[in-house]
């Protein structure tokens, strides 16, 4: 289906369908190969499509694949031919335009100033109708992703130097974006001024790295310099890094869901350790929600740091009472209703020997849709549990994401959809709750200033920090409590 509209995606996601995840490397022999590497360690973020653009001081070169990164890019004929000392890569989940081959990133284009390949990590909530602009004005879309408006804003801006036309483009896009742009003057990345999408910045010997997350560094060995900053852009080129910060400074507003879900638990994300933090959040689970039980036992994989932290507080004994198949990949990447169901069957299986006769608290990080926990609650039941408690180490997902993550509309999200008690029934827990926003934040060492959040916690109370100008649009509307970005 053809649609470059993000709430109507064409797939009936059931679940988070993680966010994308960037890598590129400016001033290495065989660029293409540490990103291919550093792709891989962040397969976790897309695993719809891969692609790596190259530059050789002469010519760009572009691979772009549905699918995996292995399996695309081990193979010598390709690496091959993304020669250079400069390259950028993208791992896709689609968030606007359908999973297809033209939609796959990095994008190219081939514009007055030379070639113009883009990767990008986030959502714009004005693509479409900046598209629309643009189409009347004679732009020529190769794509249906919100991305390749950037592309057209840089083409057909009146300012000078490429550095100068990304700003103008950038001031008039809304959203989320952490990019990395690669031109013939060298390499950009920029993140958008509430830095909702993650990008670091990395070294290894004399060559500059960024990337989403700080494994894509340590799978190459390469070292931490810093973050980028919101708002920031940093320019790699012959000349040394450079560092720009053209919009009006605003407080910024990451992604809280990063530390809860999407990133990997040995990532560190704004300075913290990924994996104490939601061993912190399950601490938190516990002093704020407790239960009696024997065992906690965590649902594979997202749920085991924070059941551990659990366990620590409570004093309840941490057990794999469920054993997850390492054959079966995320239950979302299957394409029907009836397959993704299967899957969720395939990828767990309860550890009957340890559960039979036991009063059990389960603990994962979100409930979505539901189909996880109907099934696992039922599971625990089927192995001879005597009590089934459920606790979710995030409050409830009540509200659709904009900026990146391919959330389902919120007629399919559960918490959107009933009460926390009604949910308790629905999954036929003996008890359920989730974490507090509040004792979210705390999990993460701040208080949650409720008049100014210091983060992105749309998803779970609605807040979003920046217009949404297409769904009001689409809405006939103005949504939600709307703060400018900028
Ligand atoms: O309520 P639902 O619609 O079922 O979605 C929520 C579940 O989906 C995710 O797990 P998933 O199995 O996708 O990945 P994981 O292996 O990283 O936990 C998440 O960790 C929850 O377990
Ligand atoms: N999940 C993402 O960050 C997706 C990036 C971009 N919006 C796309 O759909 O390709
Ligand atoms: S809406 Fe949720 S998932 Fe999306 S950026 Fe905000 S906190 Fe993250
Ligand atoms: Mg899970």
């Amino acid at each position: 289906m053809l649609t470059t509209n993000p709430f109507d995606h064409g797939l009936d996601g059931d679940k988070l369908r993680e966010e994308c995840g960037v890598f590129g490397i400016w001033g290495a022999d065989n660029a293409a190969s540490f990103v291919a590497l550093g792709l891989h360690a962040l397969q976790h973020r897309g695993q719809e499509a891969a692609g790596i653009t190259s530059f050789d001081g002469h010519n760009f070169h572009s691979h772009r694949a549905m699918g995996h990164v292995a399996g695309n890019f081990d193979r010598e004929e390709v690496m091959r031919l993304l020669s250079g000392r400069t390259a950028i890569g993208h791992v896709r989940y689609s968030t606007t335009g359908e999973t297809a081959l033209r939609n796959v990133q990095p994008l190219f284009g081939d514009l007055a100033q030379g070639g113009f390949a883009v990767a990008h990590n986030g959502n714009l909530s004005n693509a479409m109708k900046l598209r629309r602009t643009l189409n009347r004005r004679g732009s020529i879309f190769q794509s249906t992703s919100d991305t390749e408006v950037i592309i057209h804003l840089v083409a057909t801006s009146g300012h000078g130097s490429t550095l100068e036309r990304l700003t103008e483009a950038l001031r008039q896009v809304e959203g989320a974006y952490s990019l990395l742009i690669l031109t013939e003057e060298g390499m950009v990345a920029c993140r958008d001024p509430l830095g909702i999408r993650p990008l670091v910045m990395g070294k290894l010997g004399e060559s500059t790295i960024f990337a989403s997350e700080t494994v894509a560094l340590d799978v190459i060995g390469a070292t931490y310099i810093r973050d980028v900053d919101p708002g920031e852009l940093v320019v790699v080129n012959e000349g040394g890094i450079r560092s720009f910060r053209p919009f009006a400074k605003v407080e910024a507003r990451p992604c809280i869901f990063e530390h809860v879900y999407f990133s990997r638990p040995d990532s560190v994300a704004e300075g913290k350790s990924v994996y104490e933090v939601r061993k912190n959040i399950g601490a938190e689970l516990a002093i704020e929600s407790p239960v009696e039980a024997d065992y906690v036992v965590p649902v594979p994989d997202s749920g085991v740091p924070a059941a551990i932290g659990f366990s620590q507080q409570s004093g309840i004994p941490f057990e794999l009472g469920i054993i997850r198949s390492h054959y079966v990949g995320r239950t979302f990447i299957q394409p029907t209703d009836g397959i993704r169901h299967l899957g969720v069957k395939l990828k767990h299986n309860a550890n009957s020997a340890l559960i039979d006769g036991k009063k059990i608290v389960l603990i994962d990080d979100s409930i979505v849709r539901g189909t996880t926990s109907v099934k696992i609650v039922q599971m625990m039941r089927d192995a001879g549990a005597r009590e089934v408690h459920m606790r979710i180490a995030s409050p409830p997902t009540r509200h659709s994401c904009f900026y990146g993550v391919d959330t389902p509309e919120r007629a399919k999200l559960l918490a959107a959809q009933m009460s926390v008690e009604a949910m308790a029934d629905y999954i036929n827990a003996d008890s359920l709750a989730f974490i507090s926003i509040d004792g979210l934040y705390r999990a993460l060492g701040t208080e949650r200033d409720h008049d100014k959040p210091q983060r992105c916690d749309a998803c779970f109370t609605g807040d979003y920090p920046t217009l949404l100008t297409d769904l009001a649009e689409k809405e006939g509307a103005i949504p939600l409590s709307l703060v400018a970005s900028r």
